[in-house]
């Protein structure tokens, strides 16, 4: 069955000499069935028109009627997708008829707009047509384009078809993370108190402080705080303060204008334009500079800043997860963190326990890196007797982290068991409890000794007696043994009273 697809307007019918391009095509083609589609209702008197004039002319023919458009005829957002959906059915119907079918569609009649629609609605795919043109002295003629002349037209059909697979794939993370607190595997009962913290706060705007050590699972939560909030929609954007030089601060936060610096070639949003109606997540906060602190303490109060090189303020509504694993009280005593800052950032805390006080988590968290690892090369291990021990007699000061890399490596070995051996743990475990000597050895009085009393130093504010206090130390011991590192050249100057 040959079908033809045609917009209708005024100049289709015969008017007084001439016929126009709906009827020179039917004058000189033969088809089964036409579709007259309109986008006004003063188009169904000229549908009429053709269509009396088909019963005299043409008795074979089949003319239907159909409106494609109700809105404005040259504005494309609203035409593309009323033909798109018009074609697709069309082409429902007379799948369903069950006949083979050929389609040819007319470019001459309808607006510019809906001539372009048509390409796209051919070359995009969605309709296999024959796209014909009618010339003033009603020539028909094929419009043929070939690839290479659409690369564009191409491209946006891949890209849409890549973008709603990521949209897809997206969705499904997502979902994923929704059910994150559930990817936070523990049952003992710090963790379901973080849990449950998680729970609360994700409903709120407050901003949320996490505290604990590095590859404690700072980041998860974070993650899980915002999936399960009602900004889950929009971005989470995660920065990390401790590995941005000071001089790109600025600019990774807030932005920059085209010029605003040698390299600013064009303007580029900043993290927090990024998250506008999101979360910013600033892990390592107690590395922020102290100028960024001020700049910070702004936008956390009203939600505005001005990008570098720019005049006006700009404004967003982010909310603020942070996190460290640094004493960022000590940081506020000795006046390196902004107090105001911090209360401002810590309206709510979270603390997160170290790996090893985790009790019987410790297994449970293994077990799922295990399966992690089973699923990815379909294999099915398990831990052995000797990796369970260690596993609960271990330190684990690299936390969730390294017993993630620690796994990983335990698991290329050949076996159904993952085995303490190979877990390349023991021998610091076993040696020293936790500490590990380099093979070259160290030199205590010069490496280690000195770092202690340097935080010692730190911790008191410079106050001698009560840093050699903290050592378990004579205050004049310690002041000597101090003066006898300066002689060496040995830092701890800072701190000498
Ligand atoms: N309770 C947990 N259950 C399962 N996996 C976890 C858990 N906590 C952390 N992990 C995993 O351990 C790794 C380290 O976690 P994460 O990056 O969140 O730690 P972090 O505290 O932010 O570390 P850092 O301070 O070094 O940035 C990640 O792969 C994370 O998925």
């Amino acid at each position: 069955m040959k079908i033809l697809l045609t917009f209708i307007g005024d100049n289709d019918r015969y008017p007084n000499e001439k016929p126009g391009a709906i009827l020179s095509i039917l004058h000189q083609r033969e088809f089964h069935k036409i579709y007259l589609l309109y986008n006004h209702e003063r188009y169904l008197k000229p549908a009429a028109d053709i269509s009396q004039y088909c019963e005299i002319h043409f008795p074979k023919l089949k003319v239907v009627c159909k409106q494609a458009l109700a809105e404005n005829p040259t504005d494309y957002n609203t035409i593309y997708p009323a033909m798109y959906k018009a074609v697709k059915e069309i082409l429902k119907k007379e799948r369903r008829a069950k006949h083979t079918v050929s389609h040819t569609v007319s470019l001459t009649s309808g607006t510019p707009a809906m001539h372009a629609c048509w390409i796209f609605l051919c070359q995009g795919g969605v309709i296999d047509a024959e796209l014909i043109q009618v010339s003033r002295e009603s020539q028909i003629s094929q419009v043929t384009f070939e690839l290479d002349d659409f690369p564009k037209i191409q491209n946006v059909n891949e890209m849409k078809v890549e973008m709603t697979k990521l949209a897809r794939e997206n969705e499904a993370l997502r979902n994923q993370l929704q059910l994150t607190h559930d990817n936070i595997i523990g049952e003992c009962p710090d963790i379901l108190n973080v849990k449950e913290q998680i729970r609360i706060f994700a409903d709120t705007d407050i901003p949320i402080f996490i505290r604990g050590q590095s590859g404690t699972g700072k980041e998860l939560v974070a993650e899980a705080i915002h999936y399960n909030s009602p900004r889950k929609e929009k971005r989470l954007i995660k920065v990390n303060c401790g590995a941005i030089p000071h001089e790109l601060f600025e600019s990774e936060f807030f932005g920059h204008k085209k010029g605003a610096f040698t390299g600013a070639v064009s303007d580029k949003p900043g993290k927090f334009r990024l998250a506008d109606g999101g979360t910013v997540f600033l892990d390592e906060i107690a590395d922020l500079p102290q100028t960024m602190q001020v700049k910070l303490l702004r936008v956390l109060e009203d939600g505005i800043f001005v990008p570098v090189g720019g005049v006006n303020e700009e404004k967003v509504n982010v909310r603020i997860i942070s996190a460290t694993n640094k004493d960022i009280r000590e940081k506020v005593r000795h006046g390196e963190f902004r107090e105001d800052l911090f209360y401002r950032l810590i309206h709510a805390e979270i603390k997160l326990p170290r790996l090893r006080d985790r009790g019987n988590d410790r297994l449970l968290i293994a077990r799922h890196i295990l399966e992690q690892l089973n699923r990815k090369y379909g294999k099915k291990k398990s831990l052995g007797k000797s990796a369970t021990a260690l596993i609960l007699k271990y330190r684990w000061p690299g936390n969730i982290r390294q017993m993630k890399s620690t796994l990983e490596t335990a698991y290329v070995f050949p076996g159904n068991k993952i085995m303490a051996e190979n877990m390349n743990l023991i021998e610091i475990e076993q040696v020293s409890d936790g500490i590990m000597i380099p093979d070259e050895g160290v030199d205590l009085n010069h490496e280690i000794l000195p770092k202690y009393y340097e935080a010692a130093l730190k911790k008191t504010g410079g106050n001698a007696e009560q840093a050699a206090k903290l050592l378990g130390l004579k205050p004049h011991t310690f002041r000597a043994r101090l003066k006898k590192l300066r002689s060496k050249d040995i830092y701890l100057t800072r701190y000498m009273e």
